[in-house]
């Protein structure tokens, strides 16, 4: 039998483990067919075989293959990707999610703190201001997710009814914004502030979306809603991690519950707002737990339909928690993220499109996985902090310039798309410089980096 333990490190004692009863050829067979895939045909493709130790690489090549060929079938040779900026409010937060170095413990950010942090807060106009400066590159989306700043709430009736707990900040993780040095604002304000000129926002994960109904009985459909209202467009469905209890209560206990993060995705979904979802996988779970986390995810799109996309986010590991603990010794492989892939795409038969990642992957990896069951290159970003802080150095940007040579190199059509790929432009090859004219102030003309995006020193935190 496989044992997934790709990273290593401890040795976890998990009710799931990938054993099961069918066999490789039956589920690559009836994944050949476009039939159904049940949890048990997944884990035989996502190890090559439970019958054989480690990856079998010839097997690997016919999963790779069979998920291809399902591609071109559903959404044929494109390669899309979006305009867009990533704008993160804050990285304030007390959740201690054990894979995440992007967060700061929020007391650092008290006005009394002594002491520096490499942490950073935006306030509500600080925001717009980014934005508005990357609606004239000609962005289409503003990417936005957050740590959960305590002084952060939904709106200023949310705020009286926080204030109105006898310990606020030990009850429901609030405190008021005079104990810091930056405020950032209500959430809907943040909204008002990234929608402007018509930017589409995509932001507020369910995670996000828990931290804005904290001590309320609010459904989450109906604070979507009043995010919606305030120029949300649709929702980034991280925080999803692995949705299986027994590894989320390893690596992030202090997160929603796999039901929750449903419930969430679900209240979005009912208010309107597409959305995304992902896996971050390749640190303690094995194969068993993210095939699970597919079925999760399947069923999910069953019930709505509002699923845009489905991104693998694979594990970094450097500066992580998981890794200094010892919990993991590495993240997951090249087989394993083209397995992961692949198998994304021939479970997933209701999602349209499975993205590659050039900041979890590079060029080279992320190029070669558009040949392993992905069609979408994710976009253009122009900010990182997620990956760069957990220690990836894939950079922050790609031009329309790279995705054209990129895409061209491996005789696909590039494409620039829409955050919910209604609207596509195909570009041409021979005709460039290249640039978006899909974002509202979008006109063609090239989008360049700024200076630290190339690898210079990023600018000085503002909190
Ligand atoms: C940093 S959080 C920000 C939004 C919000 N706090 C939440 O948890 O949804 C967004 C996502 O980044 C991803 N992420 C964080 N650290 C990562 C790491 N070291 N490697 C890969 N992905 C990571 C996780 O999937 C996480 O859900
Ligand atoms: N995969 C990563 C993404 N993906 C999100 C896209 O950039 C885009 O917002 C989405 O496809 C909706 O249009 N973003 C990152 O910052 N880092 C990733 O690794
Ligand atoms: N925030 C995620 C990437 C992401 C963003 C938006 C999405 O819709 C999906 C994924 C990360 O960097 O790890
Ligand atoms: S993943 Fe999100 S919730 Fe968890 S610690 Fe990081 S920022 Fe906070």
């Amino acid at each position: 039998m496989t044992d997934a333990s790709a990273s290593g490190g401890a040795d976890l004692d998990f009710e799931h483990v990938p054993d099961t009863d069918q066999s490789f050829e039956n589920a690559l067979a009836k994944a050949r067919a476009g039939d159904r895939l049940t949890v048990a045909d997944g884990v035989e493709l996502m190890t090559t075989g439970t019958d054989r130790e480690g990856i079998d690489p010839v097997r690997k090549e016919q999963v790779l293959e069979a998920a291809d060929r399902r591609r071109a079938e559903m959404v044929g040779d494109d390669v899309t990707f979006v305009a867009n900026l990533n704008n993160n409010v804050t990285t304030a937060c007390n959740t201690g999610c054990l894979f995440c170095n992007f967060k700061n413990t929020a007391h650092q950010f008290e006005s009394d703190h002594e002491g520096d942090h490499t942490g950073f807060t935006k306030t509500p106009a600080e925001s717009r201001a980014v934005v508005e400066d990357a609606l004239d590159t000609g962005i289409y989306e503003v990417t936005s997710v957050s740590g959960l700043h305590p002084a952060f709430v939904l709106n200023e009736e949310h705020r009286e009814i926080l204030d109105s707990y006898d310990d606020p900040y030990a009850e429901v993780d609030y405190k008021p914004p005079a104990a810091y040095d930056t405020d950032p604002g209500a959430y809907v304000e943040q909204m008002r502030a990234m929608s402007v000129g018509g930017a589409h926002l995509h932001s507020m994960t369910p995670e996000e979306a828990y931290h804005a109904r904290r001590g309320t009985d609010w459904s989450y459909e109906a604070v979507y809603r009043e995010l919606k209202a305030a120029g949300l467009a649709s929702v980034p469905g991280t925080a999803a991690e692995i949705l299986v209890p027994e590894v989320r209560d390893v690596i992030c206990p202090g997160k929603i519950g796999t039901d929750e993060w449903v419930e969430g995705m679900e209240g979005a979904m009912a208010a309107g707002l597409d959305a995304t979802a992902t896996i971050m996988y390749g640190h303690v779970e094995n194969e068993a737990h993210r095939v699970m986390h597919l079925k999760v995810i399947r069923d999910l799109q069953d019930r709505t339909g509002g699923i845009t996309e489905f991104v693998p986010l694979s594990f970094v590991h450097r500066n992580t928690p998981l890794y200094e603990r010892g919990l993991v010794t590495e993240g997951a492989s090249d087989a394993e993220d083209e397995l992961m892939v692949a198998v994304a795409r021939l479970f997933l038969d209701n999602v349209d499109n499975v993205q590659s990642s050039w900041v979890k992957f590079g060029d080279a990896k992320s190029l070669k996985l558009l040949n392993c069951g992905a069609n979408d290159f994710m976009g253009t970003i122009l900010s990182e902090e997620i990956t760069k802080r957990a220690g990836g150095d894939y950079g922050e940007f790609r031009s329309f310039d790279d995705y054209v040579e990129m895409v061209s190199a491996i005789g696909r059509p590039p494409v620039e798309r829409s955050t919910d790929y209604r609207q596509r432009r195909r570009l041409d090859p021979d005709d460039g410089p290249h640039g978006p004219m899909l974002g509202p102030r979008a006109d063609g003309t090239p989008m360049v980096a700024r200076p630290e995006d190339d690898g210079g020193e990023p600018a000085p935190a503002d909190d």
